[in-house]
């Protein structure tokens, strides 16, 4: 497996991602400079976290016109995968690999905490090794986080079962108390029809250390793994 991590003006989590892939999967990874058009011969992408553009205009709104993202688009309408984790879910909001949009926080505030997550879904390829309704302990940092689309987008995304992550509390209940932002019906984390596109507001490549608190975030890159060696 060989994963393009794809390096925005202002992405903070790029390193972070490359890492996960290197040490943590032993697997190859390298950066992609937004201005490029090659993806270098790698099987996935990640569009990582941070502030592409400083968020200017609507967070994800400029990058998503850089020119590696026609060849992230072209890769992911073949059935590439591709994850896109919080600024990298709102870039791929607004490229249309997903759909939807993130919007400012309900409560107008950076949220930056441990959030619970519950696995809706277990049918892409990113959460292919993870099990219905497990929680998922990992850190969300963001101040546009609240998922929203028009009422029949939800109606079929609930319906198709196209929703990966909600936020939960304790007892696995998506309560309004457990909703960091105000996200609809507690969305944390979308996927596109063939689960081969999945978009999620935490930061799973941020809770692979012990010493950081939680190791959830590695069903995620394990389940890529499988899947791509399948
Ligand atoms: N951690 C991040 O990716 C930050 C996401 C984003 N730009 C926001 O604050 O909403």
């Amino acid at each position: 497996m060989k994963v393009g991590v794809v390096s925005f003006p202002g992405s903070n989590c790029d390193e972070d991602a490359l890492l996960a892939i290197v040490e943590r999967l032993h697997e190859k990874a390298v950066m992609l400079w937004h201005k490029d058009h090659d993806l270098q011969g790698a099987d996935v992408i990640i569009l990582p976290g941070g502030f592409s553009y400083g968020d200017y205009l609507r967070a994800g709104a400029i990058a998503r016109f850089s020119p590696i993202m026609q060849e992230v688009v072209a890769h992911a309408k073949k059935g590439g995968p591709v994850i896109g984790i919080c600024n990298g879910f709102q870039i791929a909001c607004e490229a249309g690999l997903l759909p939807g949009a993130l919007m400012r926080n309900e409560n107008l505030q950076f949220r930056s905490m441990p959030v619970t997550l519950r696995v809706e879904n277990t049918d892409t390829v990113f959460t292919g090794k993870a099990t219905k309704g497990q929680l998922l302990t990992m850190p969300i940092a963001h101040g546009d986080g609240r998922y929203t689309a028009d009422a029949e987008t939800i109606k079929r995304l609930e319906g198709d079962g196209k929703i990966v992550f909600r936020y939960v509390n304790a007892k696995g209940e998506a309560t309004a108390d457990a909703n960091p932002n105000g996200a609809t019906n507690n969305i944390a984390g979308v996927t596109n029809a063939t689960g081969t596109v999945v978009g999620m507001m935490p930061h799973p490549e941020r809770a692979l250390e012990p010493l950081l608190g939680s190791t959830d975030g590695l069903v995620l890159f394990e389940s890529l793994l499988a899947a791509v060696n399948a």
